[in-house]
């Protein structure tokens, strides 16, 4: 694992002292106009667990995020973080994208320093700053433009902004989909070295089950009943197994066939 040993290495440095929060989801809902995308979903997520959402497209995965985000508002139910509501958008939460959404004109460490929150004084902010890109691996590239590094480095300084915030819950949504396959595998294990260093509460909606797998203590399949239109949960898989996990191990090939199948893709049809 890349990240493994950062841990040492930046001990003392000023990361923030956030503590991961609970995220309860209680009978939520979201319709737009006569469409009903999310229908009565239930799920509690406890301070630094990290659960991974996978569903069909248009399942509303993005949607679930962004209300628990406070980017969008549910039409029934509610969103906590540690037992107070989420009412608009919300400064105990961080959020990454697939697209690393970086200020072209800023560098990159300019770039982390946006995620900064508005009460830390400038010497703490250029201590997390610097911590931050050391934590992901880009204390050389501070000065450097965002159109001058790589898509996995822009992707880097995305995940320190977010984690600039010092958040106590972190959405990311289909944060490495962009990115080719072995810059993804790498991204996948700087992130759990990175929650080791900064642990919080991550909420992972991604498309890959593969990934979910790996870095996921909880997988949540969304998917709409034959019945009714909203999608809702339709099942919650525990992973087993310390991370890095063996891809080969026997016990997660048959969750993978049961996720996939979750998905409507049944591996044993041919
Ligand atoms: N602001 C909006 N207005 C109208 N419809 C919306 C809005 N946001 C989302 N939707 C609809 O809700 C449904 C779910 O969208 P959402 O992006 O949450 O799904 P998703 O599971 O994340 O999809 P994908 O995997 O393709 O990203 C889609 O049909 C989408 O068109």
């Amino acid at each position: 694992m890349a990240a493994v040993g950062l841990g040492d290495r930046l001990a003392g440095l000023s990361l923030g002292r956030s503590t991961p929060a609970a995220v309860r989801v209680a009978g939520l809902g979201r319709t737009f106009g006569d469409r009903s995308v999310l229908d009565g979903v239930d799920l509690e997520v406890a301070p630094g667990e990290i659960v991974a959402i996978i569903g069909a497209s248009g399942s509303g995965k993005s949607t679930l995020l962004r209300i628990v985000g406070g980017l969008d508002v549910a039409t029934e139910g509610v969103v906590t973080i540690d037992d107070r509501p989420v009412t608009g958008i919300d400064d105990r939460v961080a959020v990454g994208f697939q697209e690393p959404r970086l200020l072209p004109w800023r560098t990159i460490a300019g770039n982390v320093a946006f995620g900064l929150p508005a009460h830390l004084d400038r010497a703490a902010g250029r201590e997390r700053v610097a911590a931050l890109l050391d934590l992901v691996g880009l204390d050389d590239f501070a000065g450097h433009r965002p159109r001058a590094v790589s898509g996995g480095m822009a992707q880097r300084t995305s995940l320190a902004r977010a984690l600039a915030r010092d958040p106590g819950v972190l959405l990311l949504d289909e944060p490495f989909g962009a990115l080719d396959a072995l810059t993804r595998m790498r991204m996948q294990d700087l992130l759990l070295g990175v929650l080791e260093t900064a642990p919080t509460t991550v909420l992972l909606v991604t498309h890959d089950v593969e990934e979910a797998l790996q870095l996921a203590d909880r997988v949540v399949l969304l998917g709409a009943d034959p019945d009714r239109p909203g999608a809702r949960i339709q099942q919650i898989v525990t992973v087993p197994g310390e991370r890095p996990r063996d891809r080969g191990s026997a016990e997660l090939a048959e969750l993978r066939a049961r996720l996939l199948a979750g998905l409507g893709i049944d591996r044993h049809a041919h």
